[in-house]
């Protein structure tokens, strides 16, 4: 049964709620309070002592409604509920309490391999002795291991700790290891997210013995080598008041790119959008903000297998700027802020669309840099100044930079 108080948890505390439902990080049957998380910071134990390597928490934002003694039904970002959550205190931004799973639909990749640990002690027998092997990338070294649980008599037990984007490819890695290892060998998914490299250590060595180890292997760390910049993902992101330019180097350098034709190209143009993506939306803080997190998604999205993204809109607020570099990021694409920073005269001295006339004549409320604020970028990655330039340089003052730093060939 759900509970009235919603909340959809972000990435890493999905991937603990799960570990937490699974009976993977036993003893914990839910998320630590304030007091348990500084307690397991400070000294590694929760408050009443009990050892515990990290701390498992869930934020949630203070004008949240829920109090200590409500349920909040648990979901994930396509709205299935997983999990109810009852809430025993709330404090520093945590809500802390035990979690109860429902019947939630299982879907991803590899997740017919989401061994509980209970089934894997199941299927490996009590008396056996268990080599369980964490890895995060490939193994290298199999004989070590075959070794290994000859000298102990155990049998082996791959954990790929499968979370964010190269997950299916530590599974795969897995999969292929228990091919060349013998028989019997199981392997069992957990969606365990890294943490800093002695904590991350002493929670496989916990995760591990949920799942029956009497033995634990941590396997090499991933070597992640980024590929070429011309072959890795990469959004242009262009901020600027209404006239500075914007739309006019950005397809400017989209016919450049096309031309040479080395990379595919995606625009997203501010009117464009505004007009498919972002009908309807007014020009209130609340609409800029969600259209370009939409521009963002579709630009990550875009960069996420290796594709060039150019967005041009006005984008005024530096913290939802700053979300989608992090959400560009996220992907493992590159991210690079250009500012054009044509100062507000020149731009009103243009008016192309005569929207600056009808801004101070008071018939547009809250026009950008007139009646409404553009917080100047001060992480820009470029800065061009179109007054008296031409559209040709304006455009090389990018397109050379993209070239220069090898994302363009
Ligand atoms: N109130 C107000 N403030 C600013 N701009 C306005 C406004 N009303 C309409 N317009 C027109 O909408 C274009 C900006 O849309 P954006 O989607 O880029 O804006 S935002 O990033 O969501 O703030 C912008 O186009 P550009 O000139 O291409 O920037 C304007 O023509
Ligand atoms: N060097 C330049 N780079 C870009 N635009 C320029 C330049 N010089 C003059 N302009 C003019 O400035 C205007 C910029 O309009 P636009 O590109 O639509 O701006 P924005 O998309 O930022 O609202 C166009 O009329 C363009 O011809």
């Amino acid at each position: 049964m759900t509970a009235p108080f919603e909340w959809t948890p972000d990435a890493r505390e999905l991937a603990d709620l799960e570990l937490l439902l699974s009976g993977a990080l036993s003893p914990l049957t839910g998320f630590l309070s304030s007091a348990d998380a500084h307690s397991v910071d400070e000294h590694g134990t929760l408050a009443d002592g009990t050892p515990w390597p990290a701390p498992v928490t869930l934020t949630l934002p203070d004008d949240h409604p829920a109090a200590p003694g409500d349920r909040i039904t648990l979901r994930d970002p396509e709205g299935a509920a997983l999990a109810v959550l009852t809430v025993t205190g709330r404090e520093d931004g945590f809500v802390a309490g035990p979690v109860e799973a429902l019947d939630a639909p299982e879907h991803g990749p590899f997740a017919r391999l989401r061994h509980t640990p209970a089934r894997v002690r199941e299927e490996v027998g009590e008396q056996e002795a268990v080599l369980a092997v964490t890895m995060r990338g490939p193994l290298g070294d199999l004989d070590e291991i075959v070794a290994t649980a000859q000298e102990l008599k155990a049998s082996i037990l791959l954990l790929p700790l499968a979370y964010g984007e190269g997950g299916p490819a530590v599974v795969r890695a897995a999969l292929k290891a228990r091919d060349a290892l013998p028989e019997g060998t199981l392997v069992a998914v957990v969606p365990l997210a890294p943490r800093e490299p002695a904590i991350d250590l002493e929670l496989r060595e916990r995760v591990a013995e949920a799942y029956g180890a009497t033995e634990h292997l941590a396997g090499p760390e991933p070597v992640t080598i980024p590929g070429p910049p011309h072959r890795r993902g990469l959004v242009i992101f262009f901020t600027g008041l209404s006239g500075s330019g914007k739309s006019t180097v950005a397809r400017g350098l989209r016919d450049a790119l096309l031309e040479r034709g080395s990379r595919t190209v995606t625009y997203l143009d501010g009117d464009v959008v505004r007009h498919l993506l972002s009908a309807g939306l007014t020009f209130s803080k609340e609409d800029r903000d969600l259209n370009i997190r939409r521009i963002g998604f579709v630009a990550a999205e875009a960069a996420r297998h290796g594709g060039l993204a150019i967005c041009a809109p006005i984008a005024p607020y530096a913290a939802t700027r700053e979300e989608v570099r992090a959400m560009v990021e996220a992907v493992g694409a590159d991210f690079l802020l250009v500012h054009v920073s044509t100062p507000l005269a020149e731009c009103e001295r243009r008016d192309r669309k005569g929207l600056y006339a009808k801004a101070r004549a008071g018939l547009i409320p809250g026009f950008t840099g007139v009646s409404d604020p553009y917080e100047e970028p001060d992480d820009a990655d470029l800065e061009i100044d179109t007054t008296g330039i031409s559209v040709d340089r304006a455009v090389h003052q990018v397109l050379d930079p993209l070239i220069q730093g090898g994302w363009i060939r």
